[in-house]
């Protein structure tokens, strides 16, 4: 009689620092919830990793961080591969999808300078470090009289670049410093009202190969509904939008007395228009609500904002 080998999970993960704690992070939880379970990770590097002189936007392509992962998955070197939600294409390759997504850190911008503790604090002409222009347009819509210069690279990347004196303060992804005990480095949090975040923003979600039902099983403990139902509703906006983090879209739901509340907005990238809309209902119409949000601000204009920036137009 032979008994099967005791399943390994290998998590292909990206090697920056904030990737491999989100990588590690799973691992712990799969351990936690099944005991003897070995678990281990790949760490590979991304073409979004390799390539830090250029604008997001025009690097080209979606899924610049998480192609390499999937392929791992595809040629059988992976199980799992462990993504920032607000990285991951709307649309996966043949045979890979999300199995869970966990639940969400703050999802709220960070405001990180050594000088001033606020953006109404900033003085005219202040220099303020981010590739986003979904960041851009906003700060620019609040600030037109700020200067947004360019800033690329990891975290630890981007704290260095302002702690070099380049840029007077620089605007990141609150989820990313908190996870890796930075956070007294947050000077501020940005208010959704000043800083909408990306859809998906501080949630951390698990693709695998659809057809693994042993790893659905394994994985689903780690699945946390009321994320999931948010980032549903937001990436149903992106989605309709054909845009995601490197795009001036952002999208953020949370739970309401009616169900969820999403908020939606695109932006001319020097934040002359931001174009803004919000939708209430119930949690079981999220994908609805994503695409009726989507379809309102397109009808109210996003549609020639985005067909600049994506060089085309929308279908
Ligand atoms: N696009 C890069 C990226 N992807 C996820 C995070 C932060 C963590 C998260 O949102 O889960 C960041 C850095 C940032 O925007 O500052």
């Amino acid at each position: 009689m032979s008994v099967a080998a005791p399943r390994r999970i290998r998590i292909a993960t990206r090697k920056s620092l904030l990737a491999l704690w989100q990588a590690e992070y799973v691992k712990a939880e799969l351990e936690r919830h099944h005991p003897g379970l070995g678990v281990e990770l790949l760490p590979l590097k991304s073409k979004g990793d390799k390539i830090l002189d250029v604008p997001l936007a025009k690097v080209g392509g979606k899924g610049l961080f998480v192609k390499e992962l999937e392929q791992a998955m595809l040629d059988g070197s992976a199980d799992i591969a462990v993504h920032s939600m607000k990285d991951v294409p709307m649309e996966f390759p043949q045979g890979l999808g999300l199995s869970v997504i966990c639940e969400r850190e703050d999802p709220r911008d960070a405001f990180v300078s050594n000088t001033y503790k606020t953006v109404d604090e900033l003085p005219a002409g202040a220099v303020v470090g981010t590739s986003s222009l979904r960041r851009q347009c906003q700060i620019l819509a609040a600030r037109p009289d700020l200067e947004i210069k360019f800033l690329r690279g990891n975290v630890q990347t981007r704290l260095q670049k302002l702690d070099n004196g380049e840029y007077d303060a620089i605007v990141l992804a609150s989820a990313g410093l908190l996870r890796l005990e930075l956070e007294p480095r947050i000077a501020s949090y940005l208010a959704p009202e000043l800083s909408l975040p990306a859809g998906g923003q501080g949630a951390v979600g698990i693709e695998c190969r659809s057809d693994d039902e042993e790893l659905h099983r394994l994985l689903a403990p780690l699945h946390h509904a009321s994320t999931a139902e948010c980032v549903v509703a937001e990436r149903a906006m992106n989605r309709r939008l054909e845009g995601g983090c490197q795009v001036p879209i952002a999208c953020y739901a949370e739970h309401c007395e009616a169900g969820l509340r999403l908020r939606g907005l695109v932006g001319a990238i020097d934040g002359s228009t931001i174009l803004f809309d919000e939708v209430t209902g119930p949690v079981a119409e999220a994908n609805a609500m994503g695409i009726e949000l989507a379809e309102r601000l397109l009808a109210a204009g996003a549609d020639k904002i985005l067909a600049e920036v994506y060089g085309r137009e929308l279908q």
